[in-house]
């Protein structure tokens, strides 16, 4: 661990000089540091900072996150969380779009922690090809795309053991949800291939500045100790295909979806007959073993064929 980085906790750092976890806990601190830096918060980014310290606790602690272990940290803002996550290792890699907000995270932490500037759905499979592979990544993300990074990390194949976001409650709702809930869909499908999804809580609006307009859910997803390895993209297509119409049967679904591409019908119903699919269910009854199972009777036929 870098010595700067144990220095950085204290917020030795920065002229910012507040303790720990009560950093940026009044809407007033953080106007004051916007105004000084010359900053205008950005809707389209989603910029909605945690104020309250009880929630960053919550929601660190929920990390299980060993000491030194590397973290990656997605959308740090003004460093809510980064200032406890330094706390525990100084192996931190943040992603940030906004470079005024860039500007501050310099300011605060220095060299204590690696960041990765522009859009995270740019940036980081180049991050993890060039460097060693996160054992943590924590996130309060911009709703317009955190159920776009989350699903991105699971079809790359890139969440460790254990992940912490915030975000949304309805799409925290849709990454929890079970067949034939209302909420079952297909990211519902593409978040529990590898991983248990939990809530840990909701956070209100007034838990962060500017409070937002929606309830927030904190979620963690730790990695299934049968967790698939490798692509999965029949498994992925499957899970699209299959919600493309919540009225219709799989079989209809299937029929006009993604795998036809890629296998005939013929091979469709086989392996659903192999793997015990009853084609004529709707789609969105079906559980994420169900789909899995599925997808490995259907990779058995040889060489995919198009019909
Ligand atoms: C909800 S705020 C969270 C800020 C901080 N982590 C907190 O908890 O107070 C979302 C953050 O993600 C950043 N952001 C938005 N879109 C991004 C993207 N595509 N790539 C990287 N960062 C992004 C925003 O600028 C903002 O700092």
């Amino acid at each position: 661990m870098p010595a700067s980085a144990l220095q950085c906790p204290n917020l030795t750092v920065g002229r910012h000089g507040v303790s720990d976890l009560n950093l940026w806990d009044s809407k007033q601190k953080i106007r004051a540091l916007l105004e000084e830096k010359g900053i205008q918060l950005k809707k389209r980014f989603g910029q909605n900072f945690l104020l309250d310290p009880n929630h960053r606790r919550r929601i660190l602690s929920a990390l299980e996150l060993p000491a030194g272990a590397k973290v990656w940290e997605i959308g740090p803002g003004i460093g809510s969380l980064t200032h406890g996550l330094l706390e525990m290792t100084g192996d931190l890699t943040v992603f940030e779009i906004d470079h005024g907000l860039i500007r501050i995270l310099k300011d605060l932490f220095g060299s204590s922690i690696s960041i990765v500037e522009g859009d995270f759905l740019r940036t980081f499979r180049d991050t993890a090809r060039n460097s060693s592979l996160p054992r943590r990544i924590i996130g309060n993300l911009p709703y317009s795309s955190g159920s776009v990074m989350i699903g991105s990390l699971v079809e790359e194949d890139l969440l460790p053991d254990v992940a912490v976001f915030t975000l949304q409650k309805e799409v925290a709702d849709r990454m929890l949800a079970q067949p034939g809930g209302k909420d079952y869909s297909a990211f519902s499908l593409v978040c529990q291939l590898r991983n248990r999804v939990e809530k840990i809580c909701d956070v209100g609006g007034a838990a962060f500045f500017p409070p937002p307009q929606v309830v927030s859910s904190v979620v963690r997803l730790r990695r299934r100790p049968d967790a698939p390895e490798g692509p999965q993209q029949d498994y992925f297509t499957a899970v699209h295909d299959l919600f493309r119409s919540r009225r219709k049967t799989a079989a209809n679904n299937l029929k006009g979806g993604g795998l036809k591409s890629r296998y005939s019908w013929e091979s469709m119903k086989n392996a659903a007959e192999l793997s015990g699919l009853d084609l004529g269910r709707r789609g969105e009854t079906f559980s994420r073993d169900e789909v899995l199972s599925f997808t490995r009777a259907l990779s058995d036929f040889q060489s995919p064929e198009a019909s």
